[in-house]
């Protein structure tokens, strides 16, 4: 019995919402970021990684956000362009508002480090009236990524899109996405990312991204299980919880608990793990396939893209994650 129906009369099956920004990934790796010269230029975003993978992998995507009116807001559009992805709900803010810059410090494989640049960013800026009902309704399922919820009128925009979303039937994912540097508090972060995961359908985050939730919401447990409980007593059908190398551990509201196992990496950074990890473990979701193979085929491609040196580029389609798998079976 599946858990989550999507309804098929739909002309897009993914919609991504919220941050779309620049990821300037250091070219000199293995040293502190005071001592980098050059930076290769990237889409990034985790919402946009996201809708982008899905894109890669051959769905019919769009996104619902908002980019700078200068020449790196038209590189991240015509980039969505080029990948497939509907811009026509990608809105150019014209109040003066700046591109999300994203640097990243790749100290070794493992220690890896982003600096934000945030302020008075065009994300932040989706309005609710940027958020089309009919353009809602045309959809399978949303993402919806926490970061989103952390200033207005975003914030407002990311409910609407969710309160339509449930009125059309239209599936909520839910990554919590929390990163600090756009928060007030990591109290408000709770209290935020709480109240969407109450709506969500699927919640995917980090065991301290439940946490975070927990400190609000009630009561912290730091167990999985318990977590996964607390959020199918509202709305949720899977709650998956992310455990970097060690894989990730998948809830479901019928019982099952599934372990995600992880493939063999030569690891270049850590970030974009969960974004790729999220865009094909929604993938195998959304084809109906078992929630454990959805997380093998999600493990998969987070070991393609922290074997690169970015994050949306190196988004891998469904030949090369199968060929991991085929690569590394199951003992
Ligand atoms: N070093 C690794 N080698 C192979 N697979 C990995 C590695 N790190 C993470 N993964 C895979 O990616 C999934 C998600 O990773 P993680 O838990 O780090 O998510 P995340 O914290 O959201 O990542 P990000 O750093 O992109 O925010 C894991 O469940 C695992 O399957
Ligand atoms: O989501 C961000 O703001 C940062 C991303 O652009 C970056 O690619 C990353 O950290 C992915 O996890």
């Amino acid at each position: 019995m599946s858990l989550l129906s999507f309804e098929q009369n739909r002309a897009v099956d993914f919609i991504g919402l919220g941050r779309l920004c620049i990821d300037l990934n250091a070219n000199e790796i293995h040293r502190p970021m005071e001592e980098t010269r050059t930076f290769t230029k990237y889409v990034g975003g985790s919402p946009a990684n996201i809708t982008i993978a899905m894109a890669r992998l051959g769905m019919k995507t769009g996104f619902i956000g908002r980019v700078s009116d200068d020449q790196h807001g038209r590189f991240i559009t015509g980039y969505l362009e080029k990948e497939g992805i509907d811009t026509s709900s990608v809105i150019t803010d014209r109040s003066g508002s700046v591109t999300g810059l994203a640097f990243t410090e790749i100290l070794s494989p493992t220690e890896c480090s982003i600096l934000m640049y945030r302020d008075n960013v065009a994300d932040f800026k989706l309005e609710t009236g940027d958020v089309s009902e009919e353009y809602i309704k045309s959809a399978k399922s949303i993402l919806i990524s926490g970061t989103a919820l952390a200033k207005s009128p975003s914030r407002e925009a990311a409910f609407k899109a969710i309160e339509l979303a449930r009125k059309h039937n239209v599936v909520v994912f839910f990554d919590i996405d929390y990163r600090p540097y756009s928060w007030v508090s990591r109290e408000e972060a709770g209290v935020y990312c709480g109240l969407v995961a109450e709506k969500s359908d699927v919640i995917l985050g980090g065991r301290e991204e439940f946490d975070l939730m927990e400190a609000v919401h009630g009561p912290l447990q730091h167990n999985d299980q318990a977590t996964a409980q607390k959020w199918f007593d509202h709305h949720a059908k899977i709650v998956l919880v992310k455990h970097g190398g060690d894989g990730s551990v998948a809830f479901t509201k019928d019982g099952r608990v599934l372990t995600g196992r992880t493939f063999p990496a030569n690891v270049v950074k850590t970030f974009g793990a969960g974004d790729s990890f999220a865009g094909a473990f929604i993938y195998g979701i959304m084809h109906g396939w078992e929630v454990d193979r959805s997380q093998e085929f999600g493990s998969a491609s987070a070991s393609i893209v922290v074997s690169s040196h970015s994050c949306s580029d190196a988004m891998p389609t469904v030949e090369q994650i199968q060929a991991i798998i085929d690569a590394n079976p199951a003992k």
